[in-house]
């Protein structure tokens, strides 16, 4: 399984070190066997883990290279993808790496103990309830894969950002939600830069990266309570 998540690195052209498999290798192992008894991805298969979570997580690395950014926030990391990973790959990175689902946090705190990850910072809040006015627009890097459709995730997302910061959002290929969000961006001060397209190193499917910039200052009434921004997206 080692020369597998390697080989995929190597595909996706990243530079890596021993210290940094290691710790992928550890995590992956953490998972599957955490996963036998709590559910936390539906993912089972180590092959299908190293390329769906780990290598998919993996596609963003160049584009946070050329970000320069030192603070990251994932929101609805799940058992920690794309945060964990890339945490792991950027120890020069703090990660915030949220979830409102408890049996999620811990694994995930377990993982940061497990591997001495003094970048890592996780949290268990909806994205709604933790923004307060010492972390609003601090982070230089948004990322959120999976949670919802761009309408609702930018809400809960572009608060948290530094203006000049951008958010990551991986989506995948074919759900086309830019057009249903042009609102959201133009209430919270944010436009889409580019659509990045990759492809997973080994199974090739096709996989989005909307690449969004923060331009202005957003109005401190968003995001809105709890809940308010899946009922009735902006
Ligand atoms: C489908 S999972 C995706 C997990 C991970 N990002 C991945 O791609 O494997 C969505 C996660 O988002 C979390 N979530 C949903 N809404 C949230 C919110 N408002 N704030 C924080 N976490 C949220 C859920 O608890 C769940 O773990």
């Amino acid at each position: 399984m080692r020369e597998y998540l390697v080989e995929g690195i190597k595909k996706i052209g990243l530079k890596y070190t021993d210290k940094k498999i290691d710790n992928l290798i550890k995590y992956l192992e953490y998972l599957v066997a955490y996963n036998k008894h709590t559910n936390l991805t539906a993912i089972r298969d180590t092959k299908d883990a190293i390329e769906k979570h780990f290598l998919d997580s993996l596609l963003l690395q160049n584009l946070l290279d050329e970000k320069n950014g030192t603070k990251a926030i994932d929101i609805g990391t799940g058992a920690g993808f794309p945060g964990m990973v890339l945490a792991i790959f950027n120890p020069n990175i703090e990660f915030v790496l949220m979830d409102s689902v408890g049996k999620k946090t811990t694994f995930l705190q377990n993982v940061k103990e497990l591997l001495n990850l003094e970048n890592v910072t996780v949290v268990n809040s909806r994205a709604e309830d933790y923004i307060n006015d010492s972390n609003r627009e601090s982070f230089d890097i948004g990322l959120c894969r999976g949670v919802n459709k761009l309408n609702v995730i930018l809400e809960y997302m572009i608060p948290f950002i530094k203006v000049e910061g951008h958010f990551l959002a991986q989506k995948m290929a074919g759900t086309e939600e830019e057009g249903e969000a042009t609102n959201a961006l133009e209430t919270l001060g944010a436009k889409i830069v580019k659509i990045h397209r990759y492809k997973l190193p080994n199974y090739g499917d096709e996989r989005l990266v909307v690449e969004i910039l923060k331009e202005k200052s957003t109005d401190k009434k968003y995001p809105r309570r709890a809940g308010v921004a899946l009922k009735k997206p902006l």
